[in-house]
Formats: C-alpha cells, sequence, structure tokens
C-alpha cells in the first residue's frame, strides 16, 4: 500500500492537487480498513464538521484540516489558552498546529497519522471551544 502512496506521490505525471487528494482519500481508506479507532465515518463528519462551523472553525481548502482564528483581551490570556490547550494536547497525544502573535492564536487541526480529520481533531477542537467559553 505504501508503494501505491509514493507511486502517486513520485508521479509527476499527476498535477500536484490530485495527487493531494489522492494521498488523502488513500490515507483516509488505509485509516477506514486498519480499523483505526479515530476514522472518522463521512456520516459523523458532515454532521460533527456543521456543529463546529456554527462556533467558528472553517474547513481549509488545501488539505483535510480545520482551522479556527482566537482573539484575547492580552497576550496573557492567549498564552495561558494555548498552556492548557497544550496540556490536552500531550493528554490526547494529538497536538495543535498553532501560531501567536500577542492576542491573536491561529489553530489549525489535522492527524498527521491519517493525513486528514480523524476524531481526535473534533474532540481537540470541541476542547478548544470549551477553554474559549470559560475565559
Ligand atoms: C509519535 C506521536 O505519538 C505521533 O506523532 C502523534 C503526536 N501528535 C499528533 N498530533 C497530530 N495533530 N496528529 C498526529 O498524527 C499526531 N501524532
Amino acid at each position: 500500500m505504501h508503494g501505491l502512496m509514493f507511486t502517486l506521490r513520485a508521479s509527476s505525471v499527476w498535477p500536484c492537487a490530485y495527487q493531494r487528494l489522492g494521498n488523502v482519500l488513500l490515507s483516509r481508506y488505509i485509516s477506514k480498513m486498519s480499523g483505526d479507532p479515530n476514522w472518522l465515518p463521512p456520516a459523523d463528519r458532515e454532521q460533527l464538521l456543521m456543529e463546529l462551523k456554527a462556533t467558528g472553525w472553517v474547513e481549509v481548502e488545501e488539505r483535510d484540516a480545520i482551522y479556527k482564528e482566537l482573539h484575547f483581551k492580552t497576550f496573557n490570556q492567549a498564552f495561558g489558552f494555548m498552556s492548557r490547550v497544550a496540556l490536552q494536547a500531550e493528554k490526547m497525544n494529538h497536538h495543535p498546529e498553532w501560531f501567536n502573535v500577542y492576542n491573536k492564536v491561529q489553530i489549525t487541526l489535522t492527524t498527521h497519522d491519517c493525513g486528514g480529520l480523524s476524531k481526535r481533531d473534533i474532540k481537540m477542537a470541541k476542547f478548544i471551544d470549551k477553554v474559549t467559553l470559560s475565559m
């Protein structure tokens, strides 16, 4: 299977976007077939993403990920938020891709091990929303 992934990646015939799409779909297929407990069935995915979009999350166009931008009153508040999420990330062994400037925190969630969104991203996003509401 990895050979096929290499083929998709290495082939110069496939335009880059198709290669990425192919690899995401292949990663999802592998994740599903390998019985990955974190695999996100399509039906659940749509409903869960709809709920997260209602709290400000957006789907990232060029990759299978979700994104949210948070603004806090002060840098200390932003850093305190990041500290709480960092502890949860370590507890879940699931880490955000994030960027902080002063009171702004930009967060992208995806599961690198399966090349796209998984249940862990949904759980982390819901945790992030809960922490944000408590601040
Ligand atoms: C080796 C380590 O357990 C893995 O790399 C974990 C760490 N944190 C992670 N975080 C995210 N977002 N995706 C992963 O696939 C992931 N995998």
